[in-house]
C-alpha cells in the first residue's frame, strides 16, 4: 500500500546512525545541506521530470534536453544559486547536457590554460552562458594520440592571425560533447606552426556559431555525429563533429599560459612543462572518480533495497519464502559493490585534495608533485570507472528480470555510464601511463631521488634493481603485465586512503564500526579476487587464503543487518535514483503493475499493425506452405 514502509523491519535492524553517515557521505554538514536541499527542490518540480525519456525520439528528447537546461539555468538565476548549488542542481537534473561540457571542460580550459588577460575577458561571458562553449579535442582519426592531431593552426604575420585549418577528413573534430548543435565557441585543440616550423598541439578558442542566429561561421561546417549506445542515455548530448576550412581566428585567442606567440611570430615556451595543455583532462579525471562513487552507489541503492524486497524459495510451512539478499550468493557479489561505492568515495575526496594541492604549487612553479597527480588522476580514473560500469551491469543482473526494465533505472544509468570507461582517457591507455610512471620510479631506486608520497612503498622493492637491466625489456613486450601492476599500485591507494579515512575523527554511533567493515570487506574481496598472485609471489599462504575467506563471509554476515541504513545514507530521492526496484519505501509490485500501463504501447489493446500484419496471417489470408 501506499505510504507504508515495505523496508521498515529491514532499517529497524540498523546498528548504527544512520543521518551521521549521512554526513559522511556527504562530506560535511553543509555539503549534506545543499545536497539534501537541492536535490529535493530538483525531485519537487515537475519540469525536472526524467520518467518519460525512453518514450521520445531522439529530437523530441533532445529538445526536451535543451528545455531542462534553459529552465534549470532560470532556477539558478531565480534562486540565486551559489557555484556549489548549480553544480549540485545540474548534477542532481540528471541528464547528459552540453552544460556539463561548458562548465566542466571549457570554462576550465580557459581558467588553466588561458592568462589573466585571456581569463578576464573570456570567463564572465562563459559564466553568464552568453557564450557556450565545447572542448574539441578528438578528432575522427585520433584520440588517445593527442600529438596525433591533424588539425592546424597557422600563425599569420601579415594579418596577426591564426589559420585554423582541418587538412584531412581524418582531421575532423569528433566527439565534442555540445559541439553538434548547441555551442557557439570551442577551445579546438591543434598542431601549431610558426615560420613554418611545428611546435606541438596547443588549444585555441574559434567562435562556430553566429551569436545572432546560431548560424554557422564562414569556414565552419558542424554538426551531430549521430546516436550512440543506448535509447534515451548519453543521445541527450550533442557529440559532434567539426570541420574547420581556413578558418581566421586574432593572435590572442591561442590559449597563452603555457606557450606564447608575439606579434612578431616569435614562439616561445614558457618554463612550465608542456603538458600542462593537458590539464584540463586531469581535472575532469579527477571529477569522474567523485562521480564514480555517485553511480555505483545509485546502482547499489536499487539493487540493495530491490534484494531486501524480492523473495525467491524457502517457503517453511506456508510462510514467507526467503529474501535473496539473504542468500550467501547475493551478499558476494552486492556487499563488495556496496564497500566499493564507499571506498571510491573517499578516494576521490583525497584526489580533490591531491588535486587542488598540485594546483596550489604550479601557482608557484612548484612542478615536482604534477608526475604522481598525472599518475593518480589518470589510473584512479581507469580503476573506478571501470569497476563503476562493471558493478552497475552486476546490480542488474542482480534484480533478475526486473532489473532490465527501463523502469529499472539500471538500463539507462549503465548506457549513460560506460563512455567513462573511454571518455577522458581510454582506461587502458590512462594505465599504460601510470605503468610509465612506476617503471620511471623503479629506473631511479638506488639513486638521490628517493620515492615518496603513493610510491614511496616501492623503496622495499629494492630487489628490482638487480633486475633493472630486465625492466629495459620492451615495455610494449610487457605492457600487458604493467597494466596489472598498474591496477595493483592503484588498488593499494584506494586501500590506504580508506584506511586513512578510518583514522580520522568520524562522529556517529557505529559509524565508524561499519566503515571498518566495509573497508576490510573492499581489501579482502581484492585478496580474494587476486589471491592467484598474492600466493605465487609469496605474499600470503594457503592458510592467510582460507582465513580471508572465511572473515571476508564473516563481514558479510555484520554488513546484513546494516545494508538498508547504509544505502540510505547516499541520501538519494527517488526521484534522482530513476527506480521502481529502488524505491525508497520498497513497494515495488503495485508500482512496477502501475507503469506497465503507461508505456505508449498499452494505449490500445489491439495493437497498430494488427489489421494489416497479423490478421490476415491468423485468418490464412496469406497463403503458407503445408506445415
Ligand atoms: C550526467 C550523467 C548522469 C547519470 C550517470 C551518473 C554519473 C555519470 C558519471 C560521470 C559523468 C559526469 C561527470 C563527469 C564530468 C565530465 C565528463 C562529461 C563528459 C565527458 C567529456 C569527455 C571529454 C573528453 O574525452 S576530452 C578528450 C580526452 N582525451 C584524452 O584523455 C586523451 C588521452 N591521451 C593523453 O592524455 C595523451 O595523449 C597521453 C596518453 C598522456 C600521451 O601524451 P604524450 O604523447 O604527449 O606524452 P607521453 O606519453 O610521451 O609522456 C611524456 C611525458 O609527459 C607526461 N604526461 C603525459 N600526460 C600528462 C599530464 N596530463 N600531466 C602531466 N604529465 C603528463 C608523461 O608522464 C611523460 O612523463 P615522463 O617523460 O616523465 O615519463
Ligand atoms: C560519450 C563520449 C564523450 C566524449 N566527449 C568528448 C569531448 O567532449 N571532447 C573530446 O575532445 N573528446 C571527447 N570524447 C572522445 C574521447 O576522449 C576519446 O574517444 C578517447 O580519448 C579515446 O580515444 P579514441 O576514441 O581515439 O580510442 P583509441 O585510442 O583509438 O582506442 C581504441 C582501442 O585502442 C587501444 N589503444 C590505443 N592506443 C593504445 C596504446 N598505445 N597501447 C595499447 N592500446 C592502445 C585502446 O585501449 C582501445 O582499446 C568523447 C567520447 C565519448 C565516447
Amino acid at each position: 500500500m501506499e505510504g507504508v514502509d515495505h523496508l521498515a523491519h529491514e532499517r529497524n535492524k540498523s546498528e548504527f546512525d544512520v543521518d551521521a553517515m549521512k554526513i559522511v557521505w556527504a562530506g560535511s554538514p553543509h555539503a549534506f545541506d545543499v545536497s539534501d536541499r537541492i536535490s529535493k527542490l530538483v525531485a519537487s518540480d515537475p519540469g525536472f521530470r526524467k520518467d518519460n525519456r525512453s518514450t521520445l525520439s531522439r529530437k523530441e528528447l533532445f529538445k526536451n534536453t535543451l528545455r531542462k537546461a534553459a529552465y534549470a539555468w532560470k532556477t539558478i538565476v531565480d534562486l540565486r544559486l551559489s557555484e556549489e548549488e548549480a553544480a549540485k542542481l545540474r548534477f542532481y537534473v540528471d541528464e547528459p547536457a552540453f552544460t556539463d561540457l561548458h562548465w566542466g571542460m571549457f570554462i576550465p580550459a580557459i581558467k588553466g590554460q588561458g592568462t589573466e588577460e585571456q581569463q578576464q575577458k573570456w570567463l564572465p561571458l562563459a559564466y553568464k552562458m552568453q557564450i557556450i562553449g565545447c572542448y574539441a579535442q578528438t578528432e575522427l582519426g585520433h584520440g588517445s594520440n593527442v600529438q596525433g592531431l591533424e588539425t592546424t593552426a597557422t600563425f599569420d604575420p601579415q594579418t596577426d592571425e591564426f589559420i585554423i585549418h582541418s587538412p584531412t577528413l581524418t582531421s575532423s573534430k569528433w566527439w565534442p560533447g555540445g559541439l553538434g548543435k548547441v555551442a557557439t565557441h570551442a577551445i579546438a585543440y591543434a598542431r601549431l606552426i610558426v615560420g613554418g616550423r611545428e611546435h606541438g598541439v596547443n588549444g585555441f578558442i574559434v567562435q562556430l556559431r553566429s551569436l545572432e542566429d546560431h548560424s554557422p561561421l564562414l569556414g565552419i561546417t558542424v554538426g551531430d555525429i549521430g546516436m550512440k549506445f543506448g535509447n534515451g542515455a548519453y543521445n541527450t548530448m550533442d557529440n559532434g563533429v567539426l570541420r574547420f576550412d581556413h578558418v581566421r581566428i586574432p593572435r590572442n585567442q591561442m590559449l597563452m599560459r603555457v606557450s606564447q606567440v608575439t606579434c612578431e611570430g616569435k614562439y616561445k615556451q614558457s618554463d612550465v612543462p608542456r603538458q600542462l595543455v593537458y590539464g584540463t583532462m586531469v581535472y575532469v579525471r579527477q571529477t569522474i572518480v567523485a562521480d564514480a562513487s555517485c553511480a555505483l552507489s545509485r546502482a547499489v541503492c536499487i539493487a540493495t533495497r530491490y534484494s531486501a524486497v524480492r523473495r525467491q524459495f524457502g517457503s517453511q510451512n506456508g510462510g514467507p519464502e526467503t529474501q535473496v539478499i539473504d542468500y550467501k550468493t547475493q551478499q558476494s557479489r552486492l556487499f563488495p559493490l556496496l564497500a566499493s561505492a564507499y571506498a571510491f568515495r573517499f578516494i576521490g575526496e583525497w584526489l580533490k585534495w591531491l588535486y587542488a594541492d598540485v594546483t596550489q604549487r604550479l601557482q608557484a612553479n612548484d612542478f615536482s608533485t604534477l608526475p604522481e597527480a598525472h599518475a593518480c588522476t589518470a589510473g584512479l580514473k581507469s580503476l573506478t570507472t571501470t569497476a563503476t560500469a562493471d558493478g552497475i551491469e552486476e546490480c542488474r543482473k542482480l534484480c533478475g528480470g526486473h532489473g532490465y526494465l527501463c523502469s529499472s533505472g539500471l538500463p539507462e544509468l549503465f548506457a549513460v555510464y560506460v563512455p567513462a570507461c573511454t571518455y577522458e582517457g581510454d582506461n587502458t591507455v590512462l594505465l599504460l601511463q601510470v605503468a610509465r610512471f612506476l617503471m620511471k620510479t623503479v629506473s631511479q631506486l638506488g639513486s638521490s631521488k628517493k620515492p615518496v608520497g603513493t610510491i614511496a612503498y616501492m623503496t622495499r622493492v629494492e630487489h628490482l634493481m638487480q633486475c633493472r637491466c630486465g625492466v629495459q625489456r620492451g615495455f610494449a613486450e610487457l605492457s600487458v603485465d604493467l597494466v596489472e601492476a598498474a591496477v595493483a599500485h592503484c588498488q593499494l591507494i584506494v586501500v590506504s586512503k580508506f584506511i586513512e579515512k578510518l583514522q580520522q575523527e568520524i562522529p556517529g554511533k557505529g559509524v565508524k564500526q561499519q566503515l571498518e567493515v566495509l573497508c576490510n570487506i573492499y581489501a579482502l574481496f581484492l585478496l580474494h579476487k587476486h589471491q592467484g598472485d598474492f600466493l605465487s609471489t609469496g605474499c600470503i599462504t594457503p592458510k592467510h587464503a582460507a582465513l580471508a575467506n572465511d572473515e571476508l563471509r564473516s563481514l558479510y554476515s555484520q554488513v546484513r543487518p546494516n545494508a538498508i541504513a547504509l544505502v540510505d545514507a547516499f541520501n538519494y530521492t527517488d526521484h534522482y535514483l530513476g527506480s521502481i526496484l529502488g524505491c525508497y519505501d520498497g513497494n515495488v509490485y503495485p508500482k512496477l503493475y502501475e507503469a506497465a500501463w503507461k508505456d505508449p504501447l498499452n494505449e490500445s489493446v489491439v495493437p497498430d499493425g494488427y489489421h494489416q500484419y497479423i490478421r490476415p496471417l491468423l485468418k490464412q489470408e496469406i497463403r503458407t506452405a503445408r506445415l
